[in-house]
């Protein structure tokens, strides 16, 4: 798929902002500071209504404004199909599809996708678990997008057990009513966290090959990766070993869950806190025999976050082959960051992507690989973005319609 225009009003430092775009590889060049990753923050938004930079929505309305919109136009095989957000500060945001009626912000997630590289992902590697977790579930909901749901239900209710637990602890005593309201949470909280486990085993069966593939591509290849998931639930006697752990079904994981719940109960109330389930559990990354967070060095921190990064987007490609669906492959910044070596590996692979966008500040920071076929060039300056045209074509497109 690809995007081929995306207006943004009050985005950022974009007062307004529209800008064509087309297949192929894009490079969006500007000094430091003057919004590159603002504008494929924008676009990535799109694809799963989060940012990569920030967890809530307000700072992406532009300072002192109290509202943004961001349009994208996107193309997937022959279809064409138009999304607007109205991002509010404190206020549900609105989406239209196609210019119809507002509709759940959740029903456009997955209609755009894209798989994002940026400086921040080196947290996915050295940084502390709930940014491998939020890693994994935003993964699974790309491409289920149903389980955007199951995610908000379980941290409705995992609020609602904590708050209980901990009124339990303050009181000092857990009476009948604690424990029939407990019950009535567990069954809640194993129901949609049975779920979420359920899509992470699935989701690492497919990615752990395809990040080792991945990480065989970028390095000499002289060390493997393999991923454990380290669950609160799951028996330990598989030892995280996601091939061990994948023959479990929803139900089977309800049930371990609920027997968790029961097995924690007194611990619970006398921490006034949740001890277990997915919120807590933990995707190691093994890089050799010995953890990547602690051992690995840096350069093998970078390679192994592009690894996740690539080996998500060959699982994409992979659960969905069919035509237009490859996600738009975003590299905010990365090269500069790599030596000689891995900037032309990563460069020769993602240059096979149907849409790429690069930010970088320099040309020179950019792999001759990607930069010597065809490719667009935008010029972002304060509070613009101009795409550069060849001789004889008009400046800017028609907004999307
Ligand atoms: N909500 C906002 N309103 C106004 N300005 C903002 C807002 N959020 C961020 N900025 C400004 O955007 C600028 C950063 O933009 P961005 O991160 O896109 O830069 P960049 O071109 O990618 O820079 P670099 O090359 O250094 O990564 C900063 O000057 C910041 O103050």
């Amino acid at each position: 798929m690809f995007v081929d225009h995306l207006s943004l009003l009050d985005f950022r430092t974009y007062a307004e902002l529209d800008i064509r775009l087309s297949p192929g590889v894009t490079v969006l060049l500007g000094p430091n500071g003057v919004g590159k990753t603002n504008v494929v923050e924008a676009l990535d938004w799109t694809s799963d209504l989060s940012s990569h930079r920030v967890s809530s929505d307000g700072p992406l309305i532009r300072f002192g404004a109290e509202r943004a919109i961001v349009r994208v136009r996107v193309r997937r095989g022959g279809q064409q199909t138009v999304l607007e957000f109205e991002l509010n500060e404190g206020r549900a945001n609105r989406v239209r599809i196609n210019r119809a009626a507002p509709v759940r912000a959740r029903d456009a997630i997955g209609i755009v996708r894209t798989v994002l590289f940026s400086p921040e992902d080196l947290a996915l590697v050295k940084g502390d678990p709930s940014h491998r977790r939020r890693f994994l579930d935003h993964l699974a909901v790309s491409m289920r997008p149903v389980l955007a749901g199951t995610l908000a239900d379980y941290e409705k209710v995992l609020k609602q057990r904590n708050a209980l637990l901990k009124s339990a602890r303050r009181s000092g005593r857990f009476t009948d009513v604690h424990r029939s309201t407990l019950a009535a949470w567990n069954d809640q909280f194993a129901r949609a966290g049975a779920t979420i486990l359920h899509a992470r085993l699935q989701l690492l069966e497919a990615l752990g090959p395809e990040v080792a593939r991945a990480y065989g591509q970028l390095t000499d290849g002289s060390k493997a990766t393999r991923l454990r998931y380290v669950s609160s639930v799951l028996p330990e006697s598989a030892g995280g070993d996601v091939a061990q752990l994948r023959g479990f079904t929803v139900e089977d994981l309800h049930g371990l869950v609920l027997e968790a719940c029961a097995e924690a109960e007194r611990r619970e109330v006398e921490r006034g806190l949740t001890l277990l389930g997915p919120h807590r559990d933990e995707l190691e990354l093994l890089l050799g025999e010995a953890p990547a967070r602690g051992y690995a060095s840096h350069g093998e921190t970078w390679s192994y976050a592009l690894a996740l990064r690539l080996g998500s987007w060959y699982v994409h490609l992979a659960d969905d082959p069919s035509e237009g669906a490859a996600p738009i492959l975003v590299l905010d910044d990365v090269f500069a960051e790599l030596d000689a070596r891995r900037r032309s590996r990563l460069a020769a692979v993602v240059a096979t992507a149907e849409q790429v966008l690069v930010t970088a500040a320099v040309e020179e920071d950019l792999p001759a690989e990607l930069v010597a076929g065809p490719h667009d060039v935008v010029r972002v300056g304060p509070g613009r973005a101009v795409r550069e045209e060849p001789a004889g074509t008009g400046a800017e497109g028609a907004p999307p319609s």
